[in-house]
């Protein structure tokens, strides 16, 4: 790879549920989509850049923004009504996003 898709960025304050591996997938917009199932994508923070793992890409399926439901916000360890604030803020006015669901890849030690 190489290119843009071997990396995706994460507010700071999601890094613990991310390298825990208890958040599971992450919902973004369509110029997120490519990402391609079986790749190693590389995790920085949004605000620093930092590289803190690494996560293999399960799948990228379309998700409409009134479909966004309970398992998503579970897999995403928010409230519904958190994550659906926190969409709306991100993303204003966007009916159609994206699921990318994905597991931590472990550092061997
Ligand atoms: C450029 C950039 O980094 N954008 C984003 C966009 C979304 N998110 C998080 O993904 C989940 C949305 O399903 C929520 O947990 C959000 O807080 C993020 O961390 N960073």
């Amino acid at each position: 790879m190489g290119n843009s898709s071997s990396k995706i960025t994460f507010f700071q304050w999601l890094r613990p549920l991310i390298e825990s591996g208890q958040k599971t997938i992450t919902i973004r917009d369509e110029s997120e989509s490519h990402y391609e199932p079986g790749s190693i994508v590389s995790v920085h923070t949004l605000e620093t850049d930092e590289k803190f793992c690494d996560i293999e890409i399960l799948s990228v399926e379309a998700l409409r923004f009134e479909d966004i439901n309970d398992t998503h916000a579970r897999q995403e360890l928010l409230s519904l009504s958190e994550l659906k604030a926190l969409l709306k803020d991100i993303y204003p006015g966007e009916e159609l996003l994206y699921v990318i669901s994905y597991r931590l890849v472990e550092e061997p030690r």
